[in-house]
């Protein structure tokens, strides 16, 4: 990396700290956020300032003092006295649920049929049982003008993972592999990362990154977790896994891998990357000019680098092998051809939408969630129902296969499923 870009990529993370500050929209929507969570200032307040359509109106924590302390420190104007009363709200038009995973299904279904649109963070829930409860809810199926649930998956909202998908092809795919190191400062034993009853888990937490790279760059849904290794906490919290490893299938024969741990050392920083391998496929002759008869194959590999976290720093790195070989096989010719790509804004990858180099991830995100609720086209990128759904399968199937186990189900999910019965 040269000085310039150095410099550049400075001034761009300073600028996502630090966001222009927009005036508000008379119809900007109130959210209200559950928990003072760790997360909540960097995947939405922050965003939120630079969104003329959003105002974080309210937080509320199980200890009130605990949120009144958020709220002076982030500048929220309204403190409420528990999560039920920010549902309660009638000036409150969505909410943000950063809690622990095992509390997700509870607080989005009861927030839901308050008529509250859900930014609920990722993973949506710890089970696919709870996935699918939720997200074939009747609030959502059966109403005509249903509120907006979204898993908030933003790193998949960015023009680095549009440009990383324009340059697959998902039915040529042989192999991807999708690994995720964190060093082991960020989640101590004690954190909710590895408290089995309210969802505990890496894979859940940290590998459903890698899992949904896997799935976006196949663009389906795998047929088999072919081997799954997991390495779980010592006791007392055994039940969790702080690393993870797991093998599956694909529908066009291809293979995928996840690899990723929150027990990586804190001495070296590894970028989540996402590497995928297509088969060779025929080039056409307009593509390369070559003697008549000749046959030319291209094999393409494509590295994203840093792909959760692309605004901050990222690299898709194309390297495209061309083989010529004569009709008997004989080799002609063998060469390759690299490009490095980037996309911190749609305008550099020709697409129309808004975006600047100071939106995060998060950000992002949060401006397709508004225009959902708002009813705008916006880039079109989503996370629907049934995205949401086939994740936790996939992240399921590990836990099956390698014998922890899924993650237990919310008390709250008998209750619901009751109610659905009646
Ligand atoms: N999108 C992203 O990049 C990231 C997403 N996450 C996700 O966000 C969520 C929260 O993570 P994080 O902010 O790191 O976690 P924290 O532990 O900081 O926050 C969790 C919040 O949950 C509340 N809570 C309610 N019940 C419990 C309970 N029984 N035990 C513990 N906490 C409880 C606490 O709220 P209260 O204030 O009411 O006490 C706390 O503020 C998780 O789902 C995680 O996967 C996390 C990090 C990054
Ligand atoms: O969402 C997340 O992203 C970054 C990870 O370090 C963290 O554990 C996870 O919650």
């Amino acid at each position: 990396m040269g000085i310039g870009a150095f410099i550049a990529g400075l001034r761009r993370n300073w600028l996502q700290i630090h966001p222009p500050v927009a005036p508000k929209e008379k119809d900007a929507i109130k959210i209200g956020i559950l928990g003072a969570a760790t997360i909540a200032p960097m995947a939405l307040i922050t965003p939120a300032l630079s969104h003329p359509g959003v105002i974080v109106y309210a937080v509320a924590a199980r200890d009130k003092a605990r949120a009144a302390a958020f709220a002076k420190t982030h500048n929220i104007p309204v403190v409420k006295e528990s999560y039920d009363a920010i549902l309660d709200d009638p000036e409150i038009t969505a909410v943000y649920i950063p809690l622990p995973g095992g509390l997700h299904f509870e607080w989005a279904v009861k927030a839901l049929a308050k008529g509250k649109h859900v930014l609920l963070e990722k993973p949506s829930v710890p089970n696919s049982h709870e996935a699918e409860v939720l997200f074939h809810h009747p609030v959502l199926t059966s109403n005509p003008s249903p509120p907006v649930l979204l898993e908030a998956f933003h790193s998949r909202f960015t023009p680095a993972w549009k440009l990383f998908q324009s340059l697959l092809s998902p039915q040529d795919i042989s192999h991807v592999l999708a690994t995720a190191h964190v060093p082991s400062f960020v989640a101590k034993d004690t954190d909710i990362r590895f408290n089995f009853e309210i969802g505990g888990g890496a894979l859940l937490d940290l590998g459903t990154y890698p899992v949904a790279a896997v799935r976006s760059a196949f663009g389906a849904e795998p047929t088999e977790c072919v081997d799954a290794k997991l390495t779980a906490m010592a006791p007392p919290y055994e039940r969790c896994d702080h690393s993870f490893r797991a093998k599956f299938s694909f529908p066009n024969g291809g293979v995928g891998e996840v690899d990723g741990t929150l027990r990586a050392s804190n001495w070296w920083i590894s970028l989540p990357t996402v590497t995928v391998t297509h088969r060779p496929v025929t080039v056409s002759s307009k593509e390369v000019k070559v003697e008549a008869g000749n046959l030319v194959t291209k094999t393409r590999i494509v590295t994203f680098v840093n792909f959760m976290f692309a605004p901050m720093y990222h690299r898709i790195d194309v390297v495209d092998e061309f083989v010529v070989t004569t009709p008997s096989n004989q080799l002609v010719k063998r060469w390759t051809k690299k490009e490095t790509k980037k996309a911190y804004t749609f305008r550099e990858i020709g697409v129309d939408q808004p975006g600047e180099i100071y939106w995060t991830t998060y950000r992002h995100m949060l401006e397709q969630f508004v225009n959902k609720v708002k009813g705008r086209q916006g880039t079109g990128v989503w996370v629907n129902g049934e995205d949401s759904v086939n994740q936790a399968r996939m992240l399921d199937m590990i836990y099956t296969k390698d014998g922890l186990g899924p993650r237990p189900e919310s008390k709250y999910l008998k209750e619901v499923e009751g109610q659905l019965k009646e």
